[in-house]
């Protein structure tokens, strides 16, 4: 048995990992960073980076078809999948190679491979031979999908997000069930792509879109593109060697069963603890989660930190990597375990038109809270950068603190919302006032002015201005 001393061991060498060891190292040399699968990330090898090559490729041939809109005929185009993914690939295998350059420039003894688990408070066995003591350990073992039983049934036609990036080409038919963040991205990506697609959900989530009239646009524009069903009632899933046949009740045809190439489980994921061993760990659990500290990321008063996609508390990327440097520092600097803000909640989902999320959603609150709260509401449908471009779809609705004016938080459906998003992630970072964002420089022609106008109508609605006036003579055209 290979015994090993360290100050801070790391377990999983992800996004939250890899800068928590970057963060304890500035306190240490004594660490130990361990992963059980290959290196390179979640985010580069089978998540962001690959999903958003794909729907690069999906908005190259969506601008195709739309082309005519604008007096450009295209005579013959066509779609080739095989070289869409064998881009997507290639793409992708630069942005692992740049983490593995990263990873190899790491010393020896501060990286290993291996299966960690707990075997002790402070102890951890790596694989078979390898017992590790840590003084303090940091766990940034990320999420893997969940699989619902029914679908198992697909068998080797079953696909998730690391095997559908591995098909040699696009396949003629998908089946995705999930109309979450991954099931949203990929499935309309698919279906720009030529791929024909049919999506099932659940309980009528979309995306986790909290406003009702906003989900219920979005899943009018959806439907336009591709079948979606947020409430789908399915009845059977059977695989064989040439597909995936599932019965279900058809919104319009009543029950049929169809056949697809592939199916896709896009159901949710969940976090990689349950291999462990936690029960060995003194860690206080609750519903499977050790009980963690938002502020420090440390686990109740004990010297283990939980982050990133492990903790569930912002699976995103930019959380991860800022739970990993708070963590990672105070793995480095403890029992002196410093606090710091949290980032203001925010997420985009790259569909088209996109979808975002930021701050307090009032839909989210409590009746009770929801009165502290007033709402502005625009519609890209006349907006004027908006139309420009044919990407008039889409709404937002944006929320302000009634007495303090403060903004605080915002949910859109629309183009460009990755870029608007920043914009109020900002403002609720800082804690902007509704009528200090307004004093904020707008370009003219630009779909942010669009926010304008939503702030407007948010400041009428806070007793700050008299009401909107149409066609807005300071604004310019479509303002
Ligand atoms: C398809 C898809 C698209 C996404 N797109 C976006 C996006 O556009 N924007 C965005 O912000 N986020 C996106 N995400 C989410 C983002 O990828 C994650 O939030 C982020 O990668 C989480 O990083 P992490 O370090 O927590 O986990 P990971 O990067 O998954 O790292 C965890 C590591 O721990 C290792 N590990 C697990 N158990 C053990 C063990 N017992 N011992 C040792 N090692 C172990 C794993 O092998 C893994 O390498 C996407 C996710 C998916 C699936
Ligand atoms: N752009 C991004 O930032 C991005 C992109 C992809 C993933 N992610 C991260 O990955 C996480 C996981 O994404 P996800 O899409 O897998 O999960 P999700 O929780 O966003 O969506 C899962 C969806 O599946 C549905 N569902 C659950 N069981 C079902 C069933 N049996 N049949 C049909 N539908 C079912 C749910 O109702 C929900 O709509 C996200 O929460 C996000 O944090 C982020």
């Amino acid at each position: 048995m290979d015994k090993r001393t360290v100050d801070v061991a790391i377990i999983g060498a992800g996004t939250a990992g890899l800068t928590a060891y970057n963060a304890a190292r500035k306190h240490t040399d004594k660490l130990l960073l361990i992963e059980a699968g290959p290196f390179g990330t979640t985010c580069a090898r089978v998540g962001c980076m690959p999903s958003k090559l794909l729907i690069a490729a999906a908005d190259n041939a969506h601008g195709m078809v739309h082309s005519h809109l604008f007096g450009i005929e295209v005579k013959e185009w066509q779609v080739n999948g095989r070289r869409v993914m064998e881009r997507l690939r290639r793409e992708r295998d630069r942005f692992v190679s740049s983490v593995l350059d990263s990873i190899r420039d790491l010393p020896e003894h501060h990286k290993i491979q291996g299966s960690a688990r707990f075997i002790a408070p402070g102890r951890l066995a790596v694989g078979d031979d390898i017992e590790v003591d840590a003084a303090r350990i940091v766990i940034a073992t990320g999420s893997s999908p969940d699989i619902p039983e029914l679908m198992r049934a697909a068998g080797q036609r079953l696909l998730l997000n690391d095997s559908l990036f591995e098909l040699p080409s696009l396949p003629e038919s998908i089946a995705v069930f999930g109309p979450g963040v991954v099931g949203l991205e990929l499935g309309q990506a698919l279906s720009r792509l030529g791929v024909d697609v049919r999506m099932f959900g659940k309980g009528g989530e979309l995306a986790g879109i909290a406003d009702d009239d906003i989900r219920d646009y979005a899943d009018r524009c959806f439907n336009e593109e591709f079948y979606l069903d947020t409430d789908a009632a399915v009845d059977d899933i059977q695989g064989s060697d040439h597909g995936v046949s599932i019965t279900y009740e058809h919104r319009q045809k009543g029950l049929i069963t169809e056949h697809f190439d592939y199916l896709l489980a896009a159901t949710g994921r969940s976090p990689n603890l349950a291999g462990l061993d936690l029960e060995n760990s003194g860690l206080t659990i609750e519903e499977d989660i050790p009980v963690t500290d938002p502020w420090t990321l440390r686990c109740g008063d004990s010297a283990v930190f939980l982050v990133g996609d492990a903790n569930q508390l912002a699976p995103v990327l930019h959380e991860a990597a800022f739970e990993g440097r708070l963590a990672g520092d105070n793995a480095g600097r403890y029992p002196d375990v410093r606090q710091r803000e949290r980032l203001v909640p925010f997420s985009v989902v790259f569909t088209s038109p996109q979808i975002a999320r930021i701050g307090i959603l009032v839909p989210e609150l409590q009746p009770s809270e929801q009165a502290r709260y007033r709402t502005g509401t625009f519609s890209f449908e006349n907006q004027g950068r908006s139309r420009v471009m044919d990407r008039n779809r889409g709404m937002v609705k944006l929320y302000g603190e009634r007495g303090s004016c403060i903004f605080a938080g915002a949910e859109l459906f629309g183009p460009a919302a990755e870029h608007l998003a920043h914009l109020l992630a900002w403002a609720a970072q800082t804690r902007m006032t509704v009528t200090a964002m307004l004093s904020m420089p707008f370009y003219h022609p630009v779909i942010e002015e669009g926010l304008r106008t939503a702030l407007r109508d948010l400041n009428y609605h806070l007793n700050k201005a008299p009401p909107l006036v149409d066609d807005c003579l300071e604004c310019g055209p479509g303002g």
